[in-house]
C-alpha cells in the first residue's frame, strides 16, 4: 500500500518545450504516512498532485501503486480521494447529501450511507449536521464537511490542496490540529500541498521542501529544522544568514564543527553589558521582541533579536551569541 513516484516530470503546452512544471522527483508515500509538500508559488507542487490523481498526463517518469503503474487508470478509478482549498461543495445537496455522495455512486445502502455520514460527521466536529443546507455554513464548517466527503469511500490515498488557505488564521490553526487528529485517527495515507510551513510541520511526517519542479530536502520536520540541506531550505523555513563556522568562531569564540551555517535571528540577541559590537542599521518593533538589523565588522549584516522598544538607527549595542539556534547546512 506505497505510492512510488519516480523520476517524474510534467510539462505544460502540447509543444514539448515549455519547461518543465515538475522536473524529475521521487518521493514514495508509505501506508499511513502523511507527506508535506512545501514550497512557494509556482514551484511545481499542485502540478505533481494532480498528477497523482491522474488529472495531468506525465512527461516522463511513472507513478506506481505497489506494483500497479497507474499511467493507464484513470482518475476516477484509483481509489484516491481529493480535498481542495475550495471543497466546493454540491449546492443542492445537503450536507448529508454532499458527504454520501462518493457512497451513492459506488452503490452503497441507503442505510449504510447514513451509518458512515454520522461517523463522519462526528469524526470532523459537526455532529447532528446532515440536514443542514451548504449554503447556511461557515468556511470552517464548510472544510470540515468537505474533508469528510473526501474521507467517506476510504480513500486509499487522500491528497489534499491547500486545503486551509481560504480560511482565516485563527480558524486555520484550530482546523490543523484537527486535521492532524483525523488523518492519525483514521490511519489515513496523504499528500498534502501547501505553501505554510507551520502547517506542513505540524501536519506532516516527513516534508518534501520543492523548488522549481524539484524536491531540494525531503525528511522528518526535526530534520529540516536541525540540518537544512542548503541555504534556499534554510531560508525558506526561517533561518535568516548564512555564515562559515570559522568566521562564526572567529567572531564569538564558541567552537562549530566545519562548513557553512544557518543563524536564526534568536541566535544574535541585544543585551545590556559586554558582548561583540554592532551596530543598529534598521529595526522592526514586536509586542515581545524587535527584530534589529545589525552589523558586526566581523560578520556583516545580520537579524538580530532586541528588546520590544527597538534601539533607533546608528545606535551602538552588544550581542550575545546562542549557538542552540543555528544549524549546519547539509542533511
Ligand atoms: N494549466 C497550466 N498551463 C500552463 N502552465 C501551467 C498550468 N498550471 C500551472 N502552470 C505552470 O506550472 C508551474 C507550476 O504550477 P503549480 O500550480 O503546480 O505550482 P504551485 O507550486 O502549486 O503554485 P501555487 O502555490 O501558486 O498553486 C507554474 O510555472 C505555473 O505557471
Amino acid at each position: 500500500m506505497t505510492l512510488h513516484i519516480e523520476d517524474l516530470v510534467v510539462r505544460y503546452g502540447s509543444d514539448g518545450t515549455a519547461p518543465a512544471a515538475v522536473d524529475g522527483v521521487d518521493l514514495t508515500v508509505a501506508d499511513g504516512e502523511v507527506v508535506a509538500l512545501l514550497g512557494p508559488s509556482g514551484c511545481g507542487k499542485s502540478t505533481l498532485l494532480r498528477a497523482v490523481a491522474g488529472l495531468e498526463p506525465p512527461a516522463g517518469g511513472r507513478i506506481r501503486w505497489d506494483d500497479t503503474d497507474l499511467a493507464r487508470v484513470p482518475a476516477h478509478r484509483r481509489g484516491f480521494g481529493l480535498m481542495f482549498q475550495d471543497g466546493v461543495l454540491f449546492p443542492h445537496r445537503d450536507v448529508g447529501g454532499n458527504i454520501g455522495y462518493g457512497l451513492e455512486r459506488n452503490g452503497v445502502r441507503r442505510i449504510a450511507i447514513r451509518e458512515r455520514v454520522d461517523e463522519l460527521l462526528d469524526l470532523v466536529g459537526l455532529p447532528g449536521f446532515a440536514g443542514r443546507a451548504v449554503g447556511t455554513l461557515s468556511g470552517g464548517q464548510a472544510q470540515r464537511v468537505a474533508l469528510a466527503r473526501a474521507l467517506a469511500p476510504r480513500p486509499r490515498l487522500l491528497l489534499l490542496d491547500e486545503p486551509l488557505a481560504a480560511l482565516d488564521r485563527e480558524l486555520r490553526e484550530r482546523l490543523i490540529g484537527d486535521l492532524r487528529e483525523v488523518l492519525r485517527s483514521t490511519g489515513t495515507t496523504a499528500l498534502y500541498v501547501t505553501h505554510d510551513q507551520g502547517e506542513a510541520f505540524a501536519l506532516a511526517d516527513r516534508v518534501g521542501l520543492m523548488d522549481a519542479g524539484r524536491i531540494r530536502q525531503l525528511g522528518a520536520p526535526a530534520q529540516v529544522w536541525s540540518h537544512p540541506a542548503d541555504a534556499w531550505v534554510a531560508g525558506f523555513v526561517g533561518f535568516g544568514a548564512v555564515r562559515d563556522a570559522g568566521e562564526l568562531t572567529a567572531a564569538t569564540g564558541v567552537p562549530l564543527a566545519p562548513g557553512d551555517w544557518a543563524l536564526r535571528p534568536a541566535a544574535f540577541e541585544v543585551v545590556d553589558g559586554a558582548g561583540l559590537a554592532a551596530t543598529v542599521l534598521r529595526s522592526l518593533p514586536g509586542p515581545d521582541r524587535s527584530r534589529v538589523r545589525v552589523e558586526l565588522p566581523s560578520l556583516g549584516e545580520l537579524d538580530a533579536l532586541g528588546p520590544p522598544g527597538p534601539p533607533a538607527p546608528g545606535t551602538k549595542v552588544h550581542l550575545r551569541f546562542d549557538p542552540t539556534h543555528c544549524a549546519p547546512l547539509g542533511a
